[in-house]
């Protein structure tokens, strides 16, 4: 049986959670406990605090775990990056009081930066040649400045909102962050039996995201410009339809580029076009 750390409530529960529920893998989750077998997977789901992740990976205790990047990184802890899982995403940012001109990373030297990412700051600082004081908070980091226990940030940005609530500017981008699935060095052979089933079907999940199933009836006379136009995953399947001289077509979009398609295939003749979501597919 596998074992993997996920956090227990927090930015990452949710899609983590609905990842192993997209990946078929049932929990009991009738009670809340730390630890929870799955019913029909060779797995079990330990909870706990993201900062406590990466360690446990490392040391055994947990096989695998789902962190962020930046967590994972800051722990500085010996385990594998298996998988980038795609959600979760934000960067590590420095930010000042926005009234003040900046004039590049230079405006650090001396400075007192508050932040829950001390090794990744110190990195980045000796990187670049600065002397700063790290003033290590755990929490509403952003409030710092305007209670003048620090002369900036270093943090977690996603829409930037928190930092304009809190009259800051972000200066510096460090690094960028997904959710990532972590796994221990030494796996049995088993256990990399098991993660290999895992990893199949997160891939499956992975690969259907952002995908839609569109099928569309054609004149016979347009098929060919109306195939041309549809960029698929590999030719779209063509079959008659019972009304003489038509077709339907089916084929797999992607979400990013399905209404300028979807405008050319109606400029072309292309009718009933119906778009279904997909759940899963193994490429
Ligand atoms: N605003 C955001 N947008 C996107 N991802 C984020 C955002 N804030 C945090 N994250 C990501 O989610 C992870 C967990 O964030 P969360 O705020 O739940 O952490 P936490 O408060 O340290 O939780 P815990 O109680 O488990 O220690 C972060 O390490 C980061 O990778
Ligand atoms: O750029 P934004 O979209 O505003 O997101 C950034 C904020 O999100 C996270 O906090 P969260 O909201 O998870 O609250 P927390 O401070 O309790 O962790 C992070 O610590 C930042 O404060
Ligand atoms: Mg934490």
């Amino acid at each position: 049986m596998l074992r993997i750390a996920v956090q227990s409530k927090g930015r990452l529960f949710e899609d983590t959670m609905s990842l192993l529920a997209e990946a078929d893998i049932k929990l009991s989750t009738s009670k809340r406990t730390l630890l929870t077998q799955s019913t029909n997977f060779p797995i079990e789901v330990l909870f706990l605090r993201d900062d406590d992740i990466p360690q446990c990976v490392a040391s055994g205790v947990a096989d695998l775990g789902i962190v962020g990047e930046n967590e994972f990184i800051e722990r500085n802890e010996d385990a594998d990056i298996i998988y980038r899982l795609g959600f979760s995403k934000c960067r590590l940012s420095l930010a000042i009081p926005k009234e003040i001109e900046y004039n590049g990373v230079q405006w650090f030297n001396g400075k007192k930066i508050a932040t829950s990412y001390p090794y990744i700051l110190q990195q980045y600082l000796d990187k670049q040649q600065i002397e700063a004081d790290i003033h290590l908070i755990t929490g509403s980091v952003e409030i710092a400045p305007g209670i003048h226990l620090a002369d900036a940030i270093f943090d977690i940005v996603s829409s930037g909102s928190t930092l304009i609530s809190n009259n800051l500017k972000e200066v510096e981008t460090v690094m960028k962050s997904e959710a990532l699935l972590i796994g221990n060095k030494a796996l049995s052979e088993e256990k990399k039996e098991i993660l290999e089933e895992l990893l199949f079907r997160i891939r499956a999940v992975k690969a259907a995201e952002d995908k839609k199933y569109i099928l569309m009836n054609v004149p016979n006379d347009r098929l060919k410009e109306i195939t041309e136009a549809l960029p698929g995953i590999k030719s779209p399947t063509i079959m008659p339809l019972a009304t003489e001289g038509w077709s339907s077509i089916h084929t797999v979009l992607d979400q990013k580029c399905f209404w300028e398609i979807i405008g050319k295939l109606k400029a072309l003749g292309a009718q009933g076009i119906l778009v279904l979501p997909i759940e899963k597919m193994v490429l």
